[in-house]
C-alpha cells in the first residue's frame, strides 16, 4: 500500500515515521523548506517509548506530487489553518481508489474534504499524542500516548479498512478502526475543547488551574458546555468516557496542557476558529447558551490579533 503523510509536523512524522519504521511504503508531502531538512538529517523523533531515525525519509513536494501518480492512503496531518492550501496541493495524490486519513482535532475540515474529494473517500479519524516539531525540525513526543483511531463514519467496514488494518500491524503506536468514529472525535473534541479553553486562557497546567480560586468550577462549567453542545449535536460523550474526561480535567498537579497553549507559548498559529469557534456555532445552531466558550474565543482571537499586529 503507498501511504502519503501530508506534512511532516508533529503528528504527520510521528505516525509517518512510526509507519516507515516497520517498513511501510511512506512519502511526505512537504514543503520546500521541510524537504531541504529531511534530505539533510532525516527525520527523527525522540520519545519515550523509542526513538526513531528514519536517514532517508521519502518526500515529495507539491511540485513534484503529480509525478507520483494517485496514492493508496493519505493520512492528513496539516493544522487546519493550512488546510485549504493542503487540499489544494495534494489532489494530484487522490485517484479513484484513495482513502483519505485526515488526524486534525476538530470536525470543520470534513465538509472541507468531502466537497473536494467525495465523502465516499474520507474517512474519519484523530490522534491521541502529546508532540511537538522543534526548531531544529525533530518530533519530540513528550508522553507515552500515541494512538490513531479511523474508521468510515457511517460505522460500516470494508475492504479499505481491512487493508489499513494491515498495514498498521506491528507498528509502535496504537492503532485502533472504530465503528463509532463520529461518536470518538465529538468526544475527544469535547475534552480538547475544555483542556485547551481552560489552559490557554489561564497560561497554566490543568494541575495549576484547579489548584487556584474557582478554578475547577470553571473547568467543570466549560466541560458541561461543550458536553452540552455534544448532546444537541446528536454525539453526547458517552458516560464512561466523560467521567474520565473529568477526572483528568481536574486533577490535582496535573502537568497536563493542550497543544495549543505549546502553540502560543511559542508565538505560533493556532486553531482558534476549527477547534473553538467552530464547536460555539454549532453551539448557536442548537440554540445552546456558550458564555464560557465564548470568554475563551476572545481570548484566542485576541492573542491572534496580537500576532498578526506584531507580524505586520
Ligand atoms: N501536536 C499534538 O500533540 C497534537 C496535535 N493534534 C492535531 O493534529 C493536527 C496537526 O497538528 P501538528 O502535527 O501538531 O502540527 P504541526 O504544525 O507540527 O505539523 C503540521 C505540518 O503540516 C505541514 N503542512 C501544512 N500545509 C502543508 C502543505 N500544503 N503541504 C505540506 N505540508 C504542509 C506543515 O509544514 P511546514 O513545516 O512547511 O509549515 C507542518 O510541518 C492539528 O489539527 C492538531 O490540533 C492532535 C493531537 C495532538
Ligand atoms: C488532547 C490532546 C493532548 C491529545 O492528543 C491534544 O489533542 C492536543 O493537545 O492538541
Amino acid at each position: 500500500m503507498r501511504i502519503l503523510v501530508v506534512g511532516a509536523g508533529a503528528t504527520g512524522g510521528y505516525f509517518g515515521a512510526r509507519l516507515a519504521e516497520i517498513g511501510r511504503d511512506v512519502t511526505f508531502l512537504v514543503r520546500p523548506a521541510r524537504a531541504e531538512k529531511l534530505a539533510d538529517a532525516g527525520l527523527r523523533v525522540s520519545s519515550p517509548v523509542g526513538d526513531v531515525h528514519i536517514a532517508e525519509p521519502q518526500t515529495v513536494t507539491a511540485e513534484t506530487l503529480d509525478k507520483s501518480g494517485p496514492f493508496d492512503l493519505v493520512i492528513l496531518s496539516a493544522k487546519a489553518y493550512d488546510l485549504d492550501g493542503a487540499v489544494a496541493d495534494l489532489r494530484p495524490a487522490v485517484g479513484p481508489q484513495t482513502t483519505v486519513l485526515p488526524i486534525l482535532n476538530g470536525f470543520r475540515h470534513l465538509d472541507v474534504l468531502d466537497e473536494a474529494f467525495g465523502s465516499e473517500r474520507v474517512l474519519g479519524g484523530s490522534c491521541a499524542i502529546v508532540a511537538t516539531l522543534t526548531p531544529t525540525g525533530e518530533i519530540r513526543q513528550m508522553s507515552e500516548l500515541h494512538s490513531l483511531t479511523y474508521g468510515k463514519r457511517d460505522g460500516t467496514r470494508s475492504e479499505r479498512i481491512a487493508a489499513i488494518e494491515a498495514q498498521m500491524e506491528g507498528v509502535r503506536f496504537q492503532p485502533r478502526s472504530s465503528d463509532k468514529v463520529l461518536l470518538e472525535m465529538w468526544e475527544k473534541w469535547v475534552f480538547l475543547a475544555t483542556l485547551a479553553g481552560s489552559t490557554t486562557l489561564m497560561r497554566a497546567t490543568i494541575g495549576d488551574v484547579v489548584a487556584a480560586p474557582g478554578g475547577p468550577t470553571f473547568v467543570e462549567g466549560l466541560l458541561d458546555e461543550c458536553q452540552t453542545i455534544a448532546l444537541a449535536s446528536g454525539y453526547g460523550s458517552r458516560e464512561k468516557v466523560l467521567a474520565g474526561a473529568r477526572k483528568t480535567l481536574t486533577a490535582e498537579r496535573s502537568p497536563m496542557t493542550a497543544s495549543m497553549l505549546r502553540d502560543i507559548e511559542a508565538g505560533a498559529r493556532i486553531e482558534a476558529d476549527h477547534i473553538i469557534g467552530d464547536l460555539i456555532a454549532r453551539g448557536q445552531k442548537a440554540g445552546v447558551e456558550t458564555p464560557i466558550l465564548d470568554r475563551v474565543f476572545t481570548h484566542l482571537k485576541a492573542y491572534e490579533n496580537r500576532r498578526n499586529r506584531d507580524a505586520a
